[in-house]
């Protein structure tokens, strides 16, 4: 049984008005659903209008046109006073962390309950329970001067989950971060997903966050959603160039130009990309093809990884024989379930 949702976009579209005369298209009528318990990626190039739509969630921006809902209340049309109360179960965090400078790491994390009708006491209780989650307890009475930019997002993490939000999200959360300290982060925001049953809302530019954590995806382009789905049924079929070309960016079946030019392809011979899963994985997809259709098959490239518990394999290979018979082992591998194959033209695979 699917979960229940947590946040629905029903054709919403958002425009800012930049004078006057002018307005901007920023979202384009976006549906899109997010589960409880899920772990959700939005992906798009700077500008694609990520932080607009994630704004729209805790009702930071509004909607021009449609409809917005957490749970089952529509954000646009709630009170100031019920707008707060759910944002109180909405956390968020950002790429520059946004401590305060002045504050103690302690106080930095009590902000959000610090007008509450709790006491000192049981305060810091929470907030060291925060820490504790975090890994930081040690540094409660440090200043953010003092940590690393991962520690960092660490306390801004336990800011955000010290109401006990329902949902997190996610604001480039790892963009300033180096390659190692951002797989540290993203492992605890995985075990906060598993631990605690929050739900993550991702907004980034690389499709290696998605890959690791998410379970779910949205490609955003220019304010629209060209392509979503679960993150496995993605990686191994996308639709779109743009999901296509985030996807090259993570996979080692990427070879670049400069590999692709040094292959001289002579007549009667054709580049190819194939992906394949689960079981044909294990296939002897090249035995087959070679004796099946007597073609030479060269492989340049092969590459099998773990998505979401399951294989996903690859291989770019030099097919070379006659016309017909590339055309033939093309035929067949295109007729095998769980197969994409992608024809080198014009400079890329098609
Ligand atoms: N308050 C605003 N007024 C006018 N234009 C805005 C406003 N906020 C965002 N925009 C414009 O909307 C577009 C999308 O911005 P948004 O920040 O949502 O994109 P993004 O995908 O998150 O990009 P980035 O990763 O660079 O932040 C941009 O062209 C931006 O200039």
């Amino acid at each position: 049984m699917a979960s229940p949702e947590l946040v629905k976009f029903q054709h919403v579209s958002k425009v800012f008005k930049t004078n006057k005369k002018k307005s901007h298209e920023v979202l384009k009528d976006v549906n899109l659903t997010i589960q409880k318990g899920k772990i959700f990626g939005i992906i798009g190039y700077s500008g694609a209008g990520k932080s607009t739509l994630i704004r729209c969630i805790n009702g930071i921006e509004k909607a021009t046109q449609g409809k917005v809902f957490f749970e089952d209340k529509e954000v646009n049309k709630l009170s100031k006073k019920a707008l707060r109360q759910i944002r109180g179960q909405i956390g968020m965090i950002f790429q520059q962390f946004n401590l305060m400078p002045a504050r103690t790491i302690a106080e930095n994390v009590a902000l959000p309950i610090k007008y509450s009708s709790l006491g000192k006491e049981k305060i810091r209780e929470k907030v060291m329970e925060m820490l504790e989650l975090v890994g930081l307890p040690e540094k409660a009475d440090t200043y953010p001067s003092s940590l690393s930019g991962g520690q960092k997002q660490r306390v801004a993490i336990a800011r955000a989950l010290i109401n006990n939000p329902k949902i997190l999200l996610c604001d480039e959360a790892t963009s300033a971060l180096d390659p190692q300290t951002t797989q540290s982060i993203l492992k605890l925001l995985k075990k906060l997903n598993e631990r605690l049953g929050i739900t993550l809302v991702l907004v980034t530019h690389e499709m290696q966050v998605v890959e690791d954590i998410c379970d779910e995806i949205a490609v955003l382009n220019k304010g629209k959603i060209v392509e979503q789905g679960d993150v496995y049924s993605i990686f191994v079929n996308p639709q779109d160039q743009l999901t296509k070309r985030f996807i090259n960016t993570t996979s080692k079946l990427n070879v670049s130009s400069s590999l692709l030019k040094t292959i001289n392809l002579v007549r009667n011979q054709q580049l190819i990309k194939i992906t394949y899963i689960s079981d044909e994985a294990v296939v002897p997809l090249i035995s087959i093809i070679s004796i099946k259709f007597k073609i030479k098959a060269n492989i340049i490239v092969g590459d099998i990884k773990m998505l979401r518990g399951k294989p996903l394999g690859g291989l770019v290979i030099v097919l070379d024989g006659e016309a017909e018979q590339i055309a033939d082992t093309l035929k067949y591998l295109r007729g095998q379930k769980n197969v994409q194959v992608e024809v080198y033209q014009d400079g890329r695979f098609l």
